[in-house]
């Protein structure tokens, strides 16, 4: 198959472990007789500098005309000061929008040879495997007014928390097929006992629940989630919930699985080319020391490869590729145990694609 592949380094660590992921897709490409083509484009604080705008018109135009997107990491904090439109997070947000991606995938899969990475006990990861499914294109992150007002009192400052009824459903509908594809278990979260959106949300995960009823549905507050999802995180099959709680509660799912560098990401809309990012950010504190673990960024292409491509053979046999270096021991400095001597990005992406080749070679 012929496919065409925009890349979006972004900032920070994004363009090491982008690069990365970018050889292991060549590597794939080479193994499976598939020929991918990439066309790298600016966002983000890489936008700002080179274009003067985080989310370049042409960067949008070739997305759109591809027909999958993977994207490193966007922020870094030389562009903290001023409004939040024009930092380099505006950029992808923006693209978020453009896409129409409202559908953010994140699976938390506890890699068994990794249990002694995670903060939790041995018997609390036991069958830990959840996706979380994020709303993406609404909410706080993107109603207006977003505003600071000068009163005769001081400085007040706005957010707008705004959903349609249809982003709400469509998003719910996702987590119901979902659900259903799986463990048949959806837990809507929301914090429907203060916010009049949540309980939008709620009377609609009700609604839509005779649709699908061989699904099982509960209902968690999001606080009660938060502390759920490490008191025992076994208790899940799909979450599904808004675009601020997704975000946090994604972060806090990564640390079960030993490292936020191990989460990665799929963002799907109606039909359009999907996104693909690791669930990390830019880390300004580790980047341009070529140290970042780019497992997450391996695992979303091959969400790219299984959700846009339809090569499930292919996305089967980069994740095999990942399991087998850490069954073999080999640890970025994020994951490693007190004995382990850190791998670097760069070799961690080399032992990743030696792997795949084996794995292919012995079928
Ligand atoms: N999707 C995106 O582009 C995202 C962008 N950001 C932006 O990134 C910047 C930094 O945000 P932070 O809050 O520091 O979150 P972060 O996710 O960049 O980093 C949090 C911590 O995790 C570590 N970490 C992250 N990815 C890692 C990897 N692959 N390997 C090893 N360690 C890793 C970092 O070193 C840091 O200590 C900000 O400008 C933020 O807005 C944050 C989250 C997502
Ligand atoms: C720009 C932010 C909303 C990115 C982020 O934290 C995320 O999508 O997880
Ligand atoms: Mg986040």
């Amino acid at each position: 198959m012929n496919k065409h592949i925009t890349v979006l380094p972004g900032d920070g660590i994004g363009p090491e472990v982008t690069a990365e992921a970018q050889k292991l897709l060549e590597e794939v490409a080479v193994q499976f007789g598939h020929t991918f083509e990439f066309t790298a484009a600016h966002i983000g604080g890489a936008a700002i500098d080179a274009e003067g705008t985080p989310l370049p018109e042409q960067t949008v135009a070739r997305c759109k005309a591809s027909d999958a997107v993977l994207l490193g990491a966007v922020g870094a904090p030389k562009y903290d000061r001023g409004p939040a439109s024009g930092r380099p997070e505006a950029g992808l947000l923006g693209l978020r929008k453009a896409l129409d991606v409202f559908a953010n995938l994140r699976p938390i899969t506890v890699f068994p040879p990794l249990a002694a990475a995670s903060p939790l006990k041995d018997e609390v990861l036991t069958n830990v495997d959840f996706v979380i499914v994020r709303e993406l294109t609404g909410g706080l992150y993107f109603g207006t007014p977003r505003e600071r007002i000068q009163t005769d009192h001081g400085l007040e400052v706005v957010d707008t928390l705004r959903y349609s009824e249809q982003e709400i459903e469509r998003i719910l509908r996702l987590g119901y097929q979902i659900a259903q594809q799986r463990g048949k278990r959806l837990t809507s979260v929301d914090k429907a006992n203060v916010l009049e959106s949540s309980r939008v949300w709620r009377e609609t995960a009700e609604r839509l629940h005779a649709e699908y009823p061989d699904v099982e549905l509960n209902h968690l507050l999001v606080d009660n989630a938060a502390m759920q999802i490490v008191k025992d995180p076994g208790q899940f099959d799909v979450i599904v919930t808004e675009n601020l709680f997704g975000d946090i509660l994604s972060d806090e799912g990564a640390m079960i699985t030993g490292s936020i560098g191990m989460l990665p990401s799929a963002s799907l809309g109606a039909g359009g080319p999907g996104l693909y990012e690791p669930v990390h950010g830019s880390a300004p504190d580790i980047a341009g020391k070529g140290i970042a673990n780019p497992l997450a960024s391996f695992l979303s292409a091959a969400m790219m490869l299984r959700h846009s491509f339809g090569m499930f053979a292919e996305a089967d046999a980069v994740e095999q590729a990942v399991q087998q270096v850490l069954a073999d021991g080999l640890r970025t400095a994020d994951i490693a145990g007190p004995g382990d001597t850190p791998l670097s990005t760069a070799e961690m992406g080399e032992a990743v694609r030696t792997r795949l080749r084996a794995t292919v070679a012995a079928k």
